[in-house]
């Protein structure tokens, strides 16, 4: 039988936090399968993910958030498509619930997670620039249209996120925000340290920038 929820989680060198993920997600009822998109991780990420018991794709180099993405929903079927982040502190079978329950239901084309009630920093990351957040339950047809009419997306990296917010609106898809209570994630300058977080800050900020100077370029294509 087609699987209803397939979880995709898109990670790069995550060994020490991508498993309290993987054991949250493959604890909700509502997730038939679990596929981690390791993005060409130096570490022991796709490792630890095998030993978890789900699947793995893996990618031989770096290809950016959105290759990953991509790369996992062509390789997956199901009508529906769960994006959690490998770096996720404190996430509860309740928030996976509730980021699913609106589309399984189908009340909602798309959900969108939010931290509050967390860490200050995170919280307040989120409540600044909510349509970043790589939370998100989506019906697979979404994907599909930004596919056949963005033959580039798998190079936009973490513009992904804008790219799906604004195809929402073009969609005109509904969408329901779901609030995340008390989770946060590990941020760059923790990971990295200050100076290759930072770096790896900017390089994200320069993608999602470039993604939506494409944008707007593009718009009537949608
Ligand atoms: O080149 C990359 C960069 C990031 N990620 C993954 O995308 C998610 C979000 O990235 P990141 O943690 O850098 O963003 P943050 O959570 O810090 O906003 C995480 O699961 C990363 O491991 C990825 O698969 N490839
Ligand atoms: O919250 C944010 O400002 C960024 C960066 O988070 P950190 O640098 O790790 O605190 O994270 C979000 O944006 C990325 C790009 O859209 C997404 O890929 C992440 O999932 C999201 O957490």
């Amino acid at each position: 039988m087609k699987d209803r929820v397939v979880c995709l989680i898109p990670a790069y060198n995550e060994e020490e936090r991508i498993g309290a993920v993987i054991d949250v997600v493959k604890s909700c009822r509502f997730v038939d399968r679990v596929y981690v998109i390791d993005d060409g991780s130096s570490d022991r990420t796709a490792e630890v993910a095998h030993e978890k018991g789900v699947n793995v794709l893996r990618l031989s180099q770096n290809m950016g958030k959105a290759y990953a993405v991509f790369f996992g929903v062509e390789n997956t079927q199901s009508s529906i498509v769960l994006l959690l982040d490998a770096d996720l502190v404190n996430l509860k079978v309740k928030d996976v619930e509730n980021l699913l329950l609106p589309v399984l239901e189908d009340r909602a084309d798309m959900t969108v997670g939010v931290f509050s009630e967390g860490r200050f920093s995170t919280d307040l990351a989120q409540k600044i620039s909510p349509f970043l957040s790589g939370q998100r339950a989506i019906k697979r047809w979404v994907f599909d249209r930004i596919l056949e009419s963005r033959k580039d997306i798998k190079e936009s990296g973490y513009a992904i996120e804008i790219i799906l917010t604004e195809y929402a609106k073009k969609l005109k898809l509904r969408v329901e925000t779901v609030q995340l209570p008390q989770v946060s994630h590990v941020m760059k300058e923790e990971k990295l340290g200050l100076l290759k977080g930072a770096q790896h800050r900017m390089k994200m900020y320069r993608e999602i920038l470039k993604g939506y100077v494409n944008l707007r370029k593009s718009r009537d294509e949608i």
